[in-house]
């Protein structure tokens, strides 16, 4: 089951497209990295998702339950959204003058959570906020301010957690800190997590799967090993009868069932070999078939320069 499926969603802000014929499918269980630079529509995306933005068109499934759908501008949000869905979107909307603990309580007597009280105490001991005592919110660091943001996320103990940018500013060990902590929400409580951000090295070493945006549309969805496929090394293979060498290796090349070898016949002659293939092997297959080889390379694919790539892809639609 997907915990979140997007048909069609789009927003219009005056004569600005913010989000454009968008598709989205979030498994149930995943932790999705949405990845866009500035402005792409992430935060847009997030908020008509939250149902704190109504889209102006499109339809959003969550948990197979489609009772969150907008039409024409009409929307609605049932209480079933509300109890499901906790958001950290732009600011957590936190109360500066009150301590961590009365600003999860707030929350919990607004949802009206049972045991309040120990809810509260647990999360603040899971974002590790629990020595904070009566200090005001105001006096926090951003980091501070980030975990207690995603602890008033937690309060109606979701099962789908949806975080704006939750690592921006923050240092290498609290955010380190903070992704270990997002998956351990995921792998102990089942929670799914939708996690935005335009810097992919923020999300490397936690998403099970990706979705890149650019200029409010979906460029494309993966899963982590489809990106570790796509970005290992690729074999770049010019010879003098491009046909009859791709017949050659597509017949004789060693198939490592765990990582097969692909093929692709590129546009300039060359034939890229990527998959579990093995460069001599190809080289040696080459030479005693008698082909003229004119060009043998190794390119390795940096996953930072794959996403980057993606993220640009919307460039050459000419914009809208
Ligand atoms: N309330 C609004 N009114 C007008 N335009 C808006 C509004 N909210 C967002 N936009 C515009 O819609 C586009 C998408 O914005 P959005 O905040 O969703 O992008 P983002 O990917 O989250 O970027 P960032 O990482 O900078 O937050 C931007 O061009 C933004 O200026």
């Amino acid at each position: 089951m997907d915990a979140i499926r997007i048909r069609a969603l789009s927003k219009q802000y005056g004569s600005k497209r913010a989000v454009d014929n968008l598709t989205m499918s979030v498994p149930q269980g995943a932790i999705y990295g949405f990845v866009g630079k500035n402005g792409a529509g992430k935060s847009t995306v997030l908020k008509m998702v939250a149902g704190l933005v109504t889209p102006t068109n499109g339809e959003i499934t969550l948990f197979d339950r489609r009772d969150h759908a907008a039409t024409n501008g009409e929307h609605t949000v049932s209480s079933f959204t509300v109890q499901r869905v906790g958001a950290l979107i732009e600011n957590p909307g936190l109360l500066p003058h009150m301590s961590a603990f009365d600003n999860l309580m707030a929350q919990a007597l607004a949802i009206g959570v049972a045991n309040p009280k120990t809810v509260c105490h647990e999360l603040l001991a899971q974002v590790g906020l629990d020595n904070t005592g009566r200090k005001a919110v105001s006096g926090f660091s951003l980091g501070m301010k980030q975990r207690l943001g995603i602890a008033l996320a937690l309060v109606g103990n979701p099962d789908l957690l949806l975080l704006d940018e939750p690592l921006n500013g923050l240092d290498p060990e609290v955010a380190r800190t903070m992704r270990n902590y997002l998956v351990q929400l995921n792998q102990q409580r089942g929670i799914t997590i939708v996690v935005s951000s335009h810097v992919l090295d923020q999300l490397e070493r936690m998403c099970t799967h990706y979705g890149v945006i650019a200029r409010g549309r979906m460029v494309r969805e993966l899963t982590a090993e489809q990106v570790q496929t796509e970005c290992g090394d690729s074999l770049t293979v010019r010879t003098a009868d491009t046909a009859t060498a791709l017949a050659i290796l597509e017949e004789r090349l060693h198939i490592n069932p765990a990582d097969p070898v692909r093929f692709a016949a590129e546009p300039d002659g060359s034939i890229t070999v990527s998959g579990g293939f093995d460069a001599a092997e190809v080289s040696r297959l080459l030479h005693e078939t008698n082909q003229t080889v004119l060009e043998l390379s190794t390119k390795s694919h940096d996953m930072e320069d794959f996403f980057v790539t993606l993220m640009d892809d919307a460039r050459t639609e000419g914009g809208r």
